[in-house]
């Protein structure tokens, strides 16, 4: 592996040793027991589809390796109001501080300010960090397939079972959506950006979701910027969509996600 992402796993592997030896897996236990159960994840992107409504699934993210710094005024709890009103079925929130500058309670801060469910945004590489999900309050964790080893993948996708939260299972070819499928279960996320190189085109989506068997349910995500890219994938049958920089980059998140989801007279006549 090379590029971006085996960095960023390097750097996560040692930042995991060092959280592991401050706070063991028995606090992080005692934690979870005295805290709140999820909040399905799943089963809320399934209502929103089922009320003939496109599920979106709203990221904050204060910066990234690719677009630089999006948003450093980032207020978490604002902008997880303004997704729930604009619709959203769930919140994203980008964890890793070192690449993507989040702040240490922001997933908190978001998902005590909204009843939506929270996918924690960040790299796993170890079962630890899917307790610490748990810990912090996350509904779902995402595990990127091109991450992780075969037996990683199985022992990740386990953990979060037993933990009781939702796995967004992210891919990025048919080699990887191969070993995603192979899993018994989780939400299916194709990723439209290349994590070695960044190179973003929702082609990719529209390539890739020929290869799904029919049922799943499929997650379209990153490089939604606009009405066209929104009209394009609705268009090919996608009904999950994960968007993080177009309302990032807006004056207002909100208004942003249900302009570029809101359906036109003049869309659906042609
Ligand atoms: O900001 P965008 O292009 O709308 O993308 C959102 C989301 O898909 C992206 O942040 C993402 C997808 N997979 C990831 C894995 C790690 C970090 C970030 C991501």
């Amino acid at each position: 592996m090379n590029g971006v992402l085996a960095r960023i796993l390097a750097d996560k592997r040692a930042e995991v040793a060092r959280k592991r030896a401050r706070i063991g897996l028995a606090d992080l236990e005692a934690r979870i027991a005295g805290g709140a159960p999820p909040r399905g994840f799943a089963a809320s992107l399934a209502r929103a589809v089922e009320r003939g409504r496109p599920a979106v699934i709203a990221e904050m993210k204060r910066a990234s390796p690719s677009r630089g710094m999006l948003r450093s005024d980032l207020d978490p709890a604002a902008v997880a109001r303004a997704y729930e009103r604009a619709g959203a079925a769930a919140l994203s929130v980008l964890t890793d501080a070192g690449y993507f500058g989040a702040h240490a309670d922001d997933l908190a801060h978001a998902r005590a300010a909204c009843a939506l469910p929270v996918l924690r945004k960040d790299f796993m590489v170890d079962g630890y960090q899917i307790a610490e999900s748990r810990a912090m309050g996350a509904d779902c964790v995402l595990l990127i397939v091109a991450a992780l080893s075969p037996e990683g993948l199985e022992e990740l996708y386990a953990a979060s079972q037993a933990y009781g939260l939702d796995a967004l299972i992210e891919v990025h070819d048919a080699n990887e959506l191969e070993r995603a499928l192979a899993l018994p279960g989780g939400l299916l996320g194709i990723n439209n950006r290349d994590l070695r190189t960044f190179v973003t085109t929702i082609d990719r989506t529209l390539e890739l979701v020929e290869c799904v068997p029919p049922g799943r349910f499929v997650i379209t995500e990153s490089g939604i910027l606009g009405r066209d890219e929104v009209r394009r994938l609705k268009a090919a049958g996608l009904r999950g969509f994960l968007v993080g920089e177009a309302f990032m980059v807006a004056a207002d998140p909100g208004a942003r996600l249900a302009e570029l989801f809101e359906e036109r007279v003049d869309e659906s006549s042609g």
